[in-house]
């Protein structure tokens, strides 16, 4: 394999197996595997494979026996079984009718409804389940594209440990359109199952950032999302082809003759050459305008050019497939008949697919190619074609809305909507000197025959065998088990617990106010402050008043605006930590915090007495936290402390800090025969801190992040979890009294 230490298999999985299959007459099955892009870019890598994925038609019960038979000893394959309805749904309802049209930025043509969507969410379960039945513990698996979105994290409830990377075959386009989806978010949460996912393009990786940020508040950096607990890498991947199989094509003897006798045909005419699925994404209609365009401009290229158009049929079973059919061969005609003659056609037609001989031969004979799609995930056409480029250095005219085009900067680029500009760009492509024209092919083909689909498989498998360890490695805390924890409790004589608020005992919430202490939650704090071998602190950044007022009557220490102030348990009364303190920088800060409020639709500022807190939960995400950053440069230089939280930034006087009431009850004086600390959430003293303690220390940090501390849990809910836990404990030992 491509890097040490990886041992085990690589499990490829693909909408669709890269076998044809066929019921003989005899009943006997015959396959042939194809030799598509993909299986090019997997023969590079020496590891064992097995690729996954469905056949293309329903297989009767009774044949499916065989047909496994055959794929796994013939082909490593393994089919996953569909039904008619589920896989039409699935791929010509969900991926084809909605995806697709909504990932190249059409949304006026998704056609989504609920029945589609669940045999979307079913097709992706099934996948899952064959991946799960074969997976071994050092396989990685490899999801490709957009009919299979949501297989990372249903394998990944299957197998936990389940190492899984993705590529988008396809765009992803701008949140802005991503938005439209109404299950945007579970196909987002899908993906983010993965330890590495990949893009051709950096736009794309850029614009699935942005969704994540904006659609589900993940935070993100350039390469990558920090979701639940884990680090996703995200990486720029540009497909590329097999060269030498159209160096190979274009040496034989079939192939030779077949440019020459075209050659002949054409003799005396500039051929520009289209290779396109039939499908709207292509540009079909804008092309032809474009070729009338050329015409009208530059008459004198009647009778001297033709465009040799294969139009690949694709998906013909789809409305919209259908339309742009009719569209096309109308446009086809009317040009024909306004600039043709007798024995002269501008436009060959041609709605078939052509076998690799032709198609090399076509791409061989041709002036220019022209590719005009208006979005295309790559494009591998426009690769093709300079591969199969000889003695003409023919030039490559091509669609800004392609990926290929971030990569290809020696092909002349079009907007295929600016009509004028591409007739004229034709015309350019046509009568280029050949000195240019070379220059041009030689960066062309130096870049395709570096980057090919064998380096592309290499790459992307490589950095998911890495993504997987550093995924495992980022967060090297380990998760904490709370039933240790309760027993420790249980054997322990004299306890102390101290508590975070937000985020901490309570999910983060848009408004502040909502974030009320749960019934449950003050239930058991009643029950555990009770139990004389148990004391109880809340360290909070809240007010005096808002904490007096929701743990009222309860037996539980309270610290307010993050150390300032301090309650002991067995009082009512607040102390002020810092008695003399100045807080004259309040009149200076205010107008800075206001000014920020007010350009930042959606957040707000929040006074207390000793602390400013800005929050920017409810503000454009993106935007609130360039804010944020703004902000916190205003304040950097100033004797103040900034509190960096959860999107929130606060400022208080120098001096004080959350730790600063703990430190009075833990540090200075550790109360006698306390054998037990338990310190959850950001605001708490590091163990390295406390003075000579011989008891059980645990310090948590909620949710999975580079901390000192020595455990996590992941959310609020599992704090809950320990805390009735450790609450019926309690609740048992006073009633034993
Ligand atoms: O066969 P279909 O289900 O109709 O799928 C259409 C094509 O999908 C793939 O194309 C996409 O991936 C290419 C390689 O990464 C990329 O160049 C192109 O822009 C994408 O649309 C697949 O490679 C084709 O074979 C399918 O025909
Ligand atoms: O009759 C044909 C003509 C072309 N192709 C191949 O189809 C692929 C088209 O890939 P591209 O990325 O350009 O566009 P897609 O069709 O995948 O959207 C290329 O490898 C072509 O060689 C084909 O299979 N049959």
């Amino acid at each position: 394999m491509t890097e040490p230490g990886f041992s085990g298999r690589l499990i490829v999985v693909s909408n669709r197996l890269p076998v044809s299959l066929k019921k003989e007459p005899d009943g006997k099955w015959t396959s042939k595997m194809s030799s598509g892009g993909l299986v090019a870019a997997l023969s590079g890598l020496k590891s064992n494979f097995i690729w996954v994925g469905w056949i293309g038609a329903e297989i009767e019960e009774d044949d499916r026996e065989e047909v496994t038979r055959i794929l796994r000893d013939n082909h490593n394959c393994i089919p996953v079984f569909l039904s008619e309805k589920v896989a039409n749904d699935h791929y010509n309802g969900f991926s084809n009718g909605v995806l697709w049209p909504l990932f190249h930025y059409l949304p006026g043509d998704v056609d989504y409804d609920d029945d589609i969507w669940n045999s979307y969410v079913e097709a992706n379960t099934i996948f899952s389940q064959v991946v799960a039945d074969i997976l071994e513990p050092d396989d990685l698996v490899w999801v490709h594209d957009y009919h299979m979105m949501l297989m990372p994290e249903i394998l990944k409830q299957k197998c936990p440990d389940a190492r899984i990377g993705f590529f988008l075959h396809i765009p992803f386009p701008s949140s802005e359109i991503f938005r439209v989806l109404p299950c945007r978010k579970e196909i987002l949460m899908g993906m983010l199952n993965c330890c590495l996912i990949g893009f051709h393009t950096y736009d794309y990786a850029r614009h699935f950032l942005k969704a994540c940020t904006r659609i589900i508040g993940a935070e993100t950096v350039p390469n990558g999302v920090y979701f639940k607990d884990k680090f996703v890498q995200v990486g720029v991947f540009p497909v590329g082809i097999d060269p030498d199989k159209f160096f190979e094509t274009l040496q034989t003897p079939k192939v030779q003759s077949r440019i020459k006798e075209l050659s002949k045909s054409f003799e005396g005419m500039k051929v520009v050459i289209g290779i396109d699925r039939l499908d709207y994404i292509k540009g079909l209609p804008q092309k032809l305008q474009a070729i009338e365009k050329l015409f009208q401009n530059y008459p004198e290229w009647k009778g001297k050019f033709v465009l040799i158009q294969v139009a690949v049929p694709s998906r013909q079973d789809v409305d919209e497939y259908q339309k742009l059919k009719k569209e096309v061969e109308e446009l086809v005609g009317r040009i024909n008949g306004l600039y043709g003659s007798l024995g002269y056609s501008p436009i060959h037609y041609l709605f078939q697919s052509v076998d690799s001989d032709e198609l090399t031969a076509l791409y061989n004979i041709s002036d220019a190619a022209l590719i005009s799609s208006i979005r295309d995930g790559m494009n591998l056409v426009a690769q093709e074609y300079i591969v199969s480029q000889t003695d003409k250095k023919g030039v490559l005219i091509l669609s800004e809305f392609t990926g290929a085009s971030q990569s290809l900067s020696g092909a002349v680029m079009i907007n295929p909507w600016n009509t004028e500009e591409v007739a004229e760009s034709i015309n350019t492509a046509l009568t280029m000197s050949k000195e240019e024209r070379e220059e041009k092919h030689q960066m062309l083909l130096n870049y395709v025959t570096k980057h090919t689909a064998s380096h592309w498989g290499l790459g992307f498998v490589r950095e998911l065998y890495k993504a997987s360890h550093q995924a495992e490695k980022i967060f090297s805390i380990p998760k904490l088990d709370i039933d240790q924890v309760v027993e420790v409790y249980k054997k322990s004589k004299r306890r102390l617990l101290a508590f975070a608020y937000d985020g901490t005992l309570i999910p983060y919430s848009n408004l502040p106010t909502l974030c009320r202490p749960t019934q449950e939650l003050v239930d058991c704090f009643d029950v555990l402050s009770n139990d004389p071998k148990t004391d109880i602190y809340i360290l909070s950044g809240r007010d005096k008043k808002t904490l007096s007022e929701w743990f009222c009557g309860l037996n539980i220490g309270l610290s307010a605006e993050y150390g300032c102030f301090f309650k002991e348990p067995q009082s009512d009364d607040w102390e002020q930590v810092v008695p003399s303190m100045d807080l004259s920088w309040k009149e200076t800060i205010r107008p800075l915090f206001k000014y920020f409020t007010l350009r930042t639709p959606g957040s707000f500022f929040e006074e207390k007495e000793m602390l400013f807190t800005w929050h920017y939960r409810n503000a454009d995400p993106i935007f609130g936290s360039i804010q944020a950053r703004e902000l916190h440069l205003h304040l950097d230089n100033l004797p103040l402390d900034v509190i960096v939280g959860n999107k929130t930034l606060g400022v208080r006087s120098y001096n004080i800090n959350p730790t600063t009431s703990m430190r009075r009850v833990i540090q200075d004086s550790i109360p006698e025969g306390l054998d037990f600390i338990l310190l959850i959430g950001d605001t708490h003293i590091h163990p390295s801190e406390l003075p000579q303690f011989e008891g059980k220390v645990y310090t948590i940090s909620v949710g999975k992040k580079n901390s000192k501390d020595s455990f996590y849990l992941s959310d609020p809910s599992e704090v809950m979890e320990l805390v009735t836990k450790l609450e019926k404990i309690s609740s048992e030992e006073v009633q034993l009294k």
